[in-house]
């Protein structure tokens, strides 16, 4: 059975991000094999040509789902009435800046988006914020979209999540369906915790199926700093597996999670686990009837418990500097 179209905006379309983003999107993979799709594309002016050579050749896959895409330099006309916001334009971080650097140059856009999707996207709005620093950026566009419920503006952590899978199945040499129940909390930066304490292989705790050392000193920090690697490597940060964890997010979102199984996302913090409620921070979530829920009561030692810590104590720190600059 056909389903009613679905309208995605995406924005910095013509980034490299989006050009892994937009295929995908477009083919069925972001919301499931029976969904049309109604793209819109945002871009600041001088990349709107660019982007129109996107279009072009999304025209050229001739994608069943697809039925339009609409290109705008305007956030108004580009949030208009859309189902899924994927806010991915920002500034990309280059070689020797932390995330947080970029606070200053991208809070300036999360603003007036957020403002364009609380004028006039659909009822039912889910946002998803890619654009570095994640976290705060979607604190900023939902701190100015107060009609659209909070629970709709998350940030992406799935990427990490994803790091982290490859990193346990490559050590336990096992297969990524092996691994249940990971979790990444706190921040998309470097003080992020990749949590194993909580994560079952076969059926039993991850931790204790690894060396400590390796925990504490191999994994944690690979996984934290796999972004620095990647822009090291490649030149320029990480683009399709960024846009691979975008489409994992939402589908997720939208489809659920399986029995017994959670996923990692940034959503807004009703004080579980001592996050400061209303910081975008990352949890262990599962996803029902298209709604993202904290999974709670899970016991934290104390190693989990500094790391989670250092990582809250760096969104707060966050969430007071774009205060101070006016930003929320
Ligand atoms: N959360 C995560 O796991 C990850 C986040 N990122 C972040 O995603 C963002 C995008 O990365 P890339 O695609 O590699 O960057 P890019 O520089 O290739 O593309 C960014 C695009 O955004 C556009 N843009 C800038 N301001 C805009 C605005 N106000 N409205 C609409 N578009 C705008 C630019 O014109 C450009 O085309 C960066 O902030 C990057 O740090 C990247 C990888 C992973
Ligand atoms: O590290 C960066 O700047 C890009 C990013 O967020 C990631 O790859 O996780």
């Amino acid at each position: 059975m056909t389903q009613a179209p679905v309208t995605v905006t995406v924005t910095g379309a013509a980034g490299q991000i989006g050009y892994a983003l937009l295929f995908r999107i477009a083919s069925g993979q972001l919301i499931g094999p029976d969904t049309p799709i109604k793209l819109r594309l945002l871009e600041i002016p001088q990349a709107v040509k660019a982007a129109e050579g996107t279009a072009m050749e999304l025209d050229d896959c001739a994608f069943p789902l697809l039925q339009s895409i609409d290109i705008t330099d305007d956030a108004r006309t580009a949030f208009d009435g859309t189902n899924v916001a994927l806010l991915v334009g920002a500034r990309p971080r280059t070689k020797g800046m932390e995330r947080g650097d970029l606070l200053e140059a991208n809070g300036g856009i999360f603003k007036p988006q957020g403002e364009a999707i609380n004028a006039g996207a659909a009822d039912d709005v889910r946002v998803l914020v890619v654009g570095n620093p994640a976290n705060t950026n979607a604190l900023i566009a939902q701190a100015h979209a107060p009609d659209v419920p909070a629970e709709r503006f998350t940030a992406m952590t799935r990427l990490d999540h994803n790091r982290a899978l490859s990193q346990l199945a490559q050590k336990l040499n096992v297969s990524i369906t092996d691994i249940k129940k990971l979790t990444i909390w706190g921040n998309h930066s470097a003080t992020q915790y990749p949590d194993l304490f909580h994560a079952e292989v076969g059926g039993k705790i991850a931790a204790e199926q690894v060396e400590q050392a390796w925990l504490a000193d191999e994994f944690i920090p690979t996984v934290a700093k796999r972004g620095a690697a990647i822009i090291e490597a490649r030149g320029a940060s990480s683009a399709a597996s960024a846009a691979n964890a975008a489409i994992d997010h939402v589908h997720t979102w939208v489809n659920g999670t399986p029995e017994g199984d959670w996923t990692s996302a940034a959503v807004v913090s009703d004080g579980s686990y001592g996050v400061p409620e209303g910081l975008i921070s990352s949890f262990p979530v599962t996803a029902r009837d298209g709604k993202f829920e904290i999974v709670q009561g899970l016991e934290i030692d104390q190693f989990s418990r500094e790391r989670i810590d250092a990582s809250v104590n760096e969104l707060v720190e966050e969430r007071d500097a774009v205060r101070k600059l006016g930003l929320i």
